[in-house]
């Protein structure tokens, strides 16, 4: 993989202008959960967890197998209904609104979810095109001989912060596990998403790949302002490239603390 740092960012995300009433100093509040409770059925699986993302910044989500970082993820995303509890995204309300409300909030958020999800017949190009669909609303975008030529050079662009550009045409049911958890990271990013959700991103990854990944998310985070929010169960990503690490345990948010402020042995409490 290229050095990632060294690349321009895919695109850049048109933020409101400032109104004149805000200070710099004052962080804009991305993600906001409030009390969120998920059960399925009988079986709760955590409750009121709270907590308050600012943009631009980086936030690890640990905790044990089956503890729920994917659950969390998902109910803030507004994939599956939280059991009570609210969210807001990009100062927007996230839960208890219409579906195509949601929809247009979601075009402004990527995700890397654990099941990669491409289409296999189609190339990779495409797949990493199909990350623009919910933006554009094109049906152009579906397949990449199709593409308008900016969308196609966005997608390449993608492809080339994953390492994967000479890849662009192979059919994705040809590619490798960690080949298709980074055409899954290009798709996310190639709509220029204002927060990213990544739920375990580097699971398939060998350990250099994993850390450019990280790496490019850190990218993302310090250039170009987005929210990034990943789950993972390397202890050193966490410390590494979280600014903050929330921990899910015994069904509740167990830690909330900045990076800096923890070592390995506070988090691998978390698994005990
Ligand atoms: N749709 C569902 N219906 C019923 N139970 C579910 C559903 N989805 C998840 N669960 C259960 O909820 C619990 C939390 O699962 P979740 O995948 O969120 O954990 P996790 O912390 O992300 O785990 P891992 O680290 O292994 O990915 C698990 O016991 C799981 O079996």
């Amino acid at each position: 993989m290229s050095d990632l740092r060294e690349k321009a960012p895919v695109a850049r995300h048109v933020r409101p202008e400032p109104t004149g009433t805000e200070f710099a100093s004052v962080p804009v509040v991305d993600i906001e959960a409030q009390s969120v409770s998920k059960s399925f059925g009988d079986t709760p699986i955590f409750s009121d967890v709270s907590f308050r993302l600012v943009r631009g910044s980086s936030t690890a989500l640990v905790g044990a197998n089956g503890v729920g970082k994917s659950t969390l993820l998902r109910c803030v995303m507004g994939l599956i209904p939280a059991t009570a509890g609210g969210v807001r995204l990009l100062g927007e309300p996230a839960t208890g609104v219409r579906k195509s409300d949601l929809r247009a909030l979601r075009a402004r958020i990527g995700l890397v979810s654990q099941k990669h999800n491409l289409v296999p017949r189609l190339s990779v190009l495409s797949n990493v095109l199909h990350g623009m669909l919910g933006r554009t609303g094109g049906p152009r975008h579906w397949a990449h001989g199709f593409a308008p030529e900016a969308s196609r050079r966005a997608a390449m662009e993608a492809l080339d912060k994953v390492g994967l550009v000479h890849l662009a045409l192979r059919r994705a049911d040809r590619l490798s596990g960690g080949q298709s958890q980074r055409v899954a990271i290009a798709r996310a990013i190639v709509g220029a998403p204002e927060i990213l959700f990544a739920d375990e991103p580097t699971a398939s990854l060998d350990p250099q790949a994993g850390k450019d990944v990280m790496d490019l998310f850190m990218s993302l985070a310090r250039e170009n302002g987005v929210t990034v929010v990943f789950t993972s169960h390397n202890i050193d990503h966490a410390l590494s490239y979280g600014d903050r690490v929330l921990g899910l345990a015994e069904g509740r948010k167990m830690l909330d603390a900045t990076a800096v402020s923890l070592t390995a042995s506070d988090l691998r409490g978390l698994y005990d």
